[in-house]
């Protein structure tokens, strides 16, 4: 509907009646309005009776304070509709201002539009049949409204009208413009109004023009929308549903996935659903494919699947309390307001003004957690590359999902002014809603892993911005850093750093180094996961680091050969590392003349190592290693690892400790008490919730000591191993050099 500037308003009703065919009057007191049975963004639907004929219609009530354009363009609008003549589009019979709306009486379509019926009955979408004979009045309409130069520009489900006897009709010119139209009709330069998801991609793009194209693109999105009972990317807020648009392969039917649908019907959709505009077949054209010549006419599918309905304005009802219950479900941070909204444009309400300028500005925002190689969606079903590429994995070959879900989670930061906050709700919610099985890249998200990560987002009141709690947890716990070190460590030393945290309050373990958490105070949370060069070394899982500009592999140039895809921030790594390319890699390079250059010697004393950027095995891996009869060459750069790594653990339970004989320290400063009158004094101070959280910790920390005594134990084994190792080593390049010196005096001889 129209929709800008100031709406001068007549002194009374009827004043500014268009067009009327004569059959109607503009008489606000002739029509009844009966219950509401439809609602969109500005308008409310009603069915109504037109009293001087008993006839049942439709009246649509238009809020003219919500509608921005001047009453002679919705006038003009509403002059277009009852020009309108075709038997499959909706006109107006005529339209007439009451009050503060504009009435706009129309034929009532006793079934509602398709939307409805399949939010109502066939949540997954109609059979093939079905869609068929939808699908042919649609373009019929079309065709229609192309030839007489109009563009309809909101093709859609909720826009087709179904009545008693099966017809179907394409209603609502609320955002049609006359092709031809020159004036102040057009749209400014960077805005559009419409339903994303069913927007074509030259909509989108400003400047690029678009014409009667963009309706075949609608069409194509509404003929997955009936298959599948929602349109493509309908789960996405606006800004990012626009990026998909313009970067991702258009949607499609998949040949597994809808196996239920026939080629014909695939083909007629992929025609539909080209880029290119130029390459789009007109309404005619396609009118003309096997698709729509075999297609039933609507009589003969439409009955059936409009049998054992309730009346439309029950189930219009009863649509309104289930979008109530599932927003009070939702509990959405922001005011209701916004929650409507979202809840409107998920329903895909078209009255959805979207600034260009701003949603690429709120787009900007969002840092490439979305791999921009991502090919199709989720309702596509279509494999992405990567989806096809089991390979997303990460240094050990386990699917990457946790860290990849964590780190997208984070990502999704977006600033909450204007609209960002309700597309920000939107991500949130689709990222952590536990229904959505898959992601924007198509990857399944393992219900069990997130499962034990809430993700409620928060505003940050002083920053005005959005952020998951999943994020937040996942960057201000300095604990992250121990997880990328050695995960088996992680939990246990995270479980006892959070109780004595609970325990005592200030004197919480300190289980980092000073080093490290300067190291971590560097790590900008703002950006993308950035890893102190520290981590980086023992990073079990995460090759990435930021680096300035953008992700870089921590294990360098070289190392890069391990590297199968990069994905947005995502280095996907092959499965395991390969032996050979470690040896290729910069300890591997290592030159046997040069023994000084072991790293191992640098990275002897704790704390002072060297990053050491080399892939790593895990221990089993090395037992094998060492069991076999591979050259130390190899061997060594993997020992020195496992030295490494070992130090590192040990240089953490040593602070852990430090921290703990620290509180302990704290504890022991009562003078003249054992530690069991103590204990006692304390429980009864403290109460016994404390008492029972120290008795944890005291466990906990036997726990851990036994656990450093057995990483002692292979340290020390791992050390000798390493000597004997070495003097192997040695020997070698003695009597390698002894072989080279008889060489030499071969040749000399
Ligand atoms: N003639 C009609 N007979 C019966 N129901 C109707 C009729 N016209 C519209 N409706 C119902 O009312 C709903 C909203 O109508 P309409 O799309 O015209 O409003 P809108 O404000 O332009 O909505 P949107 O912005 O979502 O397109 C439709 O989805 C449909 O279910």
């Amino acid at each position: 509907m129209g929709r800008n500037g100031s709406v001068k308003r007549p002194a009374a009703a009827g004043a500014v009646a268009s067009a009327a065919p004569p059959s109607f009057t503009v008489n606000p007191g002739d029509y009844r309005l009966l219950e509401e049975v439809g609602y969109g963004a500005h308008a409310v639907v009603h069915r109504a009776v037109f009293l001087p004929r008993n006839e049942v219609v439709a009246v649509k009530c238009l809020d003219l304070d919500q509608l921005n354009n001047n009453i002679d363009e919705i006038q003009r609008e509403a002059q277009i509709m009852s020009l309108i003549d075709h038997p499959n589009v909706i006109r107006a019979f005529c339209s007439f201002v009451v009050e503060h709306s504009l009435w706009v009486v129309m034929p009532f379509m006793t079934e509602g539009s398709c939307l409805h019926l399949m939010k109502i009955a066939y949540p997954d979408g109609f059979e093939e049949p079905v869609i068929g004979s939808i699908l042919k009045e649609t373009l019929k309409a079309l065709e229609y409204l192309h030839n007489q130069g109009q563009i309809h520009r909101d093709v859609k489900a909720g826009n087709i009208l179904i009545d008693a006897a099966g017809t179907v009709k394409l209603g609502d010119f609320g955002v049609s413009a006359c092709m031809f139209d020159r004036g102040d009709r057009q749209r400014s330069r960077n805005t559009f109004v419409g339903t994303p998801c069913w927007m074509a991609p030259e909509v989108l793009q400003p400047g690029t023009g678009y014409n009667f194209k963009a309706d075949i693109w609608s069409f194509g999105i509404t003929a997955l929308e009936l298959a599948h009972g929602h349109a493509p990317f309908s789960k996405y807020p606006p800004m990012k549903v626009l990026l998909m648009t313009l970067q991702n392969a258009p949607p499609g039917l998949d040949y597994d996935r809808d196996r239920r649908f026939s080629k014909a019907f695939k083909e007629m959709v992929a025609m539909c659903l080209v880029k290119d505009q130029t390459k789009r077949p007109t309404a005619e054209k396609l009118l003309k494919h096997s698709f729509f010549k075999n297609a039933k006419p609507p009589e003969l599918t439409m009955k059936g699947i409009l049998t054992d309905l309730p009346p439309l304005w029950d189930r219009v009802k009863a649509l309104q309390l289930k979008d109530a219950a599932q927003l009070a479900l939702k509990k959405m941070p922001s005011s209701e307001q916004e929650a409507l909204s979202l809840s409107e444009y998920q329903r895909g309400v078209s009255a959805w003004n979207f600034d260009i300028e701003d949603l690429k500005a709120q787009a900007s925002l969002i840092r490439d957690d979305e791999p921009p190689e991502i090919k199709e969606d989720d309702d596509t079903a279509r494999n992405t590359e990567a989806g096809k590429d089991s390979s997303f994995r990460n240094h050990l070959g386990k699917p990457s999902s946790e860290n990849n879900y964590r780190e997208r989670v984070y990502a999704t930061t977006v600033s909450s002014d204007g609209k960002g906050s309700r597309a920000h709700e939107a991500f949130d919610f689709d990222f952590s809603d536990a229904d959505c099985k898959r992601r924007a890249d198509g990857y399944e998200n393992n219900r069990a892993e997130n499962d034990s990560l809430p993700s409620t987002s928060k505003q940050d009141p002083e920053s005005n911005n959005w952020t998951s709690d999943v994020g937040q947890r996942h960057q201000s716990s300095d604990k992250v850093l121990a997880l990328l070190f050695c995960p088996d460590l992680f939990y246990m030393v995270v479980a006892v750093s959070f109780s004595v945290k609970s325990c005592s309050g200030s004197t919480a373990v300190q289980m980092t180094s000073d080093k490290q958490r300067s190291d971590m105070r560097k790590t900008n949370l703002s950006g993308p996961l950035s890893l102190p060069t520290r981590a980086s070394a023992n990073s079990f899982s995460a090759p990435i680091r930021s680096s300035g500009g953008g992700y870089v592999d921590s294990l360098g140039d070289k190392s890069k050969r391990n590297v199968v895809e990069i994905k947005g921030r995502f280095s996907v790594t092959s499965e395991n590392v390969d032996l050979a390319k470690v040896q290729e890699g910069p300890v591997g390079g290592l030159s046997r003349k040069s023994p000084q250059g072991s790293l191992l010697r640098k990275s002897a004393s704790v704390g002072d190592w060297l990053v050491n950027t080399k892939p790593m095995c895990n221990s089993n891996q090395l037992k094998e290693l060492c069991n076999s009869s591979v050259s130390s060459s190899i061997l060594v750069p993997h020992l020195e690892n496992l030295v490494q790594q070992t130090m590192f653990q040990q240089d953490l339970i040593m602070n852990l400790l430090g921290g703990l004989q620290q509180n302990e320290k704290v504890d022991g400063a009562q003078p003249g008490m054992s530690s069991q009158t103590r204990t006692m004094e304390n429980d009864k101070m403290a109460g016994t919730a404390n008492s029972e959280k120290e008795r944890s910790l005291l466990v906990k920390i036997s726990e851990l000591q036994s656990r450093m005594i057995t990483l002692t134990d292979e340290l020390i084994a791992a050390k000798l191993k390493h000597v004997q190792l070495q003097q192997e080593l040695n020997a070698l390049y003695c009597r390698e050099e002894i072989e080279d010196i008889r060489d030499d005096d071969n040749e000399e001889t």
